[in-house]
């Protein structure tokens, strides 16, 4: 057998080609894959190789662009957790998806609409890699988020670990879990955040904010997220903490959030109204890999810097 069809025959035991695009919102980072003009479909153990950051690509959440099911919809948005569990929503994903879909032309359009798992929102494209996200309108109902309470209350309390927490919950299409604390710097996050994050009171499991109120319209965040551990930003968890914040009085209708990873600001004018988030979008690099032919190889890749378009 020759070099060349040597390696013809690697490659196809190897399997196809993956183009993939690396973003982050304010360091919650993601791969995102365009399942529009190249055929996709990941199981979760392959996804769990690739957000390895030693031995994969490395990332927060997979984000996946896909044709809608829906009239009057542009996209289909579809979120995996580094664990592999899909989900229903992603904030900050949510404006890199924006970004993504402009950027590599799939569309021409400054407001889009895209399903979701829990309905749909809609992202607007503003100046210099600004996206405001349409997050919908918080849900309070417990067995909507779902936490297990007799009724709904602005206040729970939780006991874990031997100890009782006061917590607030609330879906922001995905579970929230919200803790006041002191001080984010020493809040327990990192004993905290998994314990609750797998409370049998969260059935679904649920994303744990600690929210530090510096005055009404500034707040300080840490989150520890549903299947992916604390990442430097949550979208959709700055916007469940400011909406608490709301409704035990603490904060006013615009706020500005600062997460590890930076900023966001966030409005709410109250109950059944949606959530607002404004934040930046950035591209990092585009690659491709490999996928096993068979089942979850070790796979190669390959990157090239992004050119950033504001
Ligand atoms: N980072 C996200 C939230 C991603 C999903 C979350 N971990 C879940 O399981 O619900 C955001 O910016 O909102």
């Amino acid at each position: 057998m020759s070099g060349n069809q040597d390696m013809s025959q690697q490659r196809r035991s190897q399997g196809p080609t993956l183009r993939f695009t690396k973003m982050h919102g304010l360091g919650n980072d993601f791969m995102v894959v365009d399942a529009i003009s190249q055929p996709f479909r990941l199981r979760p153990e392959m996804i769990r190789e690739l957000a390895n950051r030693n031995f994969g690509i490395g990332f927060d959440q997979l984000l996946v662009v896909e044709p809608p099911g829906l009239p009057d919809v542009d996209f289909r948005y579809r979120i995996f957790n580094a664990d592999g569990s899909e989900v229903e929503q992603c904030g900050n994903g949510a404006r890199c998806f924006a970004r993504f879909v402009r950027d590599q032309r799939l569309t021409n359009k400054k407001v889009i609409r895209v399903q979701t798992a829990k309905g749909v929102i809609e992202l607007r494209a503003g100046r210099e890699g600004m996206v405001t996200v349409n997050m919908g309108i918080p849900e309070f109902n417990p067995p909507a988020i779902p936490f297990a309470a007799d009724r709904r209350k602005d206040v729970y309390t939780v006991d874990v670990d031997g100890q009782t927490v006061e917590l607030s919950a609330v879906s922001m299409g995905n579970p929230h879990g919200v803790l006041l604390v002191d001080n984010v710097d020493t809040a327990p996050v990192e004993t905290l955040g998994p314990l609750l994050e797998r409370h049998p009171r969260f059935p679904a499991r649920a994303n744990i904010g600690f929210l530090q109120i510096l005055d009404r319209s500034h707040a300080r965040l840490r989150v520890f997220e549903r299947g992916s551990g604390e990442t430097l930003a949550c979208g959709s968890g700055a916007c469940a903490a400011v909406v608490v914040g709301c409704v035990r009085g603490l904060l006013d209708a615009r706020v500005e959030v600062e997460l590890r990873g930076g900023k966001l600001v966030i409005e709410w004018q109250g109950e059944g109204s949606p959530v607002m988030m404004e934040g930046p979008a950035t591209s990092v690099f585009e690659g491709q890999l490999r996928l096993p032919g068979d089942s979850g190889g070790r796979r190669r890749k390959s990157g090239r810097p992004h050119k950033q378009r504001s």
